[in-house]
């Protein structure tokens, strides 16, 4: 068996980054080249000021600092990275298709097929191509059309490896993996080249954590995977409006639930809803692929996990406009957080931009504090909606670096990232400075509710009854 010496990914975002650091970190006898047509992202890779990196994640930047320039490294020389490799991972964005048969549904595999076709002009001889991206299942069957089809007759095995790691916790998630999935073919060839991956993750993970299937299973697990998580974030939602109204507290049936080990503890957290590149789009992917094969009441039961999420973000919207006596026009509310979690910069399908959104459209001016989010991502985002006025948008919404200056004389805060740094700012300098009545919505559940509510915040926690505002 031929020893791989030589891997390149193509997509050089917050999975091809990442994945790729720690395999050359745990792999020094194997050059890794991370590629992507997006040559400021890889400026930003290759920049000497690791603070510079493209994603913030939590350990990232000592990963690079080890690696780069080691066998890691980062370029827009596809075509190159292409031809000298032996392993092709294939990390690029599978966005929900926004036109055409499947649109805001199906994923969009346009950046997959061109990946494959770009392989299959460049490569001169044998390579093994990782599907790393999330995908439909069979999409390893259209790539395998396309390779052996319009290559120069070189010979490729598709492997289905999909990634799990969840942002903010990518690199612990990486060289910690609860288990990684390797689908291929039950051929000679194909058992080879699982073989060959195996190997690069045994070099620091158990082999028993290494799982091999069948590159189907594998594909669908991963959306299943999302799903089930997704599943357990609504489920807790739901049940957090039944707790507000029925005197119990969500936190306190989240621990009672999950110390059943049937049920387990973890993605209970009640929230304003689920955001992040992956559970919706995956989750829509899991509902068109069933739809498409007549599976309807499977498409259904599925899609419901995003219509609770949606009506979660919609409901804590408009309980800030029914308590501040149903209008906050031209009020000011002051946003603690934008990502769509805590430890990160991404802010792909965060609840806050849907909050925002109904907001702005009520006419409220929204003061925004992300310890890691930049003001042109946030408006970006709030543009990309393509339902406000980009006028509006510049007009109300200010971006600032001090959270006490956010909320300074704000009718009410809104927490919508679960930022640990919250809970510890000086609540009474806060109150001190807002307009009266002082409103908190903690769309989280990380402020001390007894303690603010002492400091004469009337504040609202989701999935709470005892909270003042009702
Ligand atoms: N973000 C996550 O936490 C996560 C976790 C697991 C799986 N995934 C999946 O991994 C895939 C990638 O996600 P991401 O978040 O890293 O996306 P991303 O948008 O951050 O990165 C994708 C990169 O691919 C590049 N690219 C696209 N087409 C290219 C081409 N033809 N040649 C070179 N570069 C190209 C883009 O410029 C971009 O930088 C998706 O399928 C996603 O569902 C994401
Ligand atoms: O109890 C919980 C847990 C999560 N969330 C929210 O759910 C979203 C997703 O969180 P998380 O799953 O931690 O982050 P992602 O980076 O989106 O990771 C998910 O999506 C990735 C992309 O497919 C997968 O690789 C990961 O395994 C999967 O956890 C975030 O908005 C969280 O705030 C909650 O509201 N309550």
């Amino acid at each position: 068996m031929k020893n791989i010496t030589n891997i390149c990914c193509i997509g050089a975002g917050y999975v091809g980054g990442p994945t790729m650091s720690v395999i050359a970190q745990k792999n020094p006898h194997i050059k890794v080249t991370c590629v992507d047509l997006n040559e400021a992202r890889i400026n930003a890779w290759n920049d000497d000021n690791l603070d510079n990196l493209p994603i913030y994640e939590p350990g990232l930047a000592e990963v690079v600092k080890e690696a780069r320039g080691r066998n890691l490294f980062f370029s827009t020389e596809v075509d190159e990275a292409i031809d000298k490799a032996d392993m092709i991972f294939i990390s690029v964005n599978t966005p929900t298709k926004t036109y055409g048969e499947g649109k805001g549904k199906a994923a969009d595999l346009k950046y997959i097929e061109l990946c494959a076709r770009q392989i299959a002009r460049v490569a001169k001889d044998d390579k093994i191509i990782v599907e790393k991206s999330t995908l439909p299942v069979k999409t390893a069957e259209a790539l395998k059309s396309i390779l052996h089809n319009t290559g120069n007759g070189v010979s490729y095995q598709i492997l289905s490896n999909p990634e799990f790691l969840a942002e903010g916790t990518a690199i612990q998630d990486l060289q910690n993996a609860d288990r990684v999935l390797i689908g291929g073919d039950d051929t000679e060839e194909g058992r080879e080249a699982m073989q060959q991956l195996v190997n690069i993750y045994a070099s620091w993970l158990p082999q028993e954590r290494i799982l091999t299937t069948n590159v189907w299973s594998s594909e669908l697990s991963k959306l299943v995977a999302n799903a089930f998580l997704a599943q357990r974030v609504s489920s807790i939602n739901a049940i957090s409006e039944l707790c507000e109204v029925t005197g119990a507290d969500v936190s306190e049936v989240s621990r009672s639930i999950g110390m059943d080990s049937r049920i387990g503890s973890k993605f209970l957290k009640a929230s304003v809803g689920f955001g992040g590149s992956c559970f919706q789009k995956d989750i829509l992917n899991l509902v068109y692929i069933a739809s498409s094969l007549g599976l309807q009441e499977v498409a259904d039961y599925w899609e419901q996990v995003i219509l609770m999420n949606d009506y979660q973000k919609h409901r804590f919207a408009r309980k800030i406009v029914k308590t501040l006596y149903n209008t906050v026009a031209d009020k000011k509310i002051a946003f603690l957080g934008w990502a769509f979690k805590k430890d990160t910069n991404d802010t792909r399908e965060s609840a806050a931009i849907y909050v925002a959104e109904k907001l702005l459209q009520e006419q409220a001016n929204i003061s925004i504090y992300d310890p890691k989010v930049k003001k042109e991502q946030i408006i970006t985002d709030l543009e990309n909606l393509g339902t406000l006025d980009p006028e509006a948008i510049h007009k109300r919404i200010t971006v600032v670096s001090n959270p006490y200056e956010a909320m300074k004389e704000a009718h009410a805060v809104a927490i919508l990232t679960e930022w640990d740094e919250f809970a510890a700012y000086d609540w009474q300098k806060v109150y001190d400075n807002m307009m009266k009545p002082a409103f908190i919505f903690d769309g989280r559940g990380i402020l001390d509710l007894k303690n603010l509510t002492k400091i004469g915040f009337q504040l609202f926690s989701l999935g709470k009854s005892n909270t003042a505002v009702k």
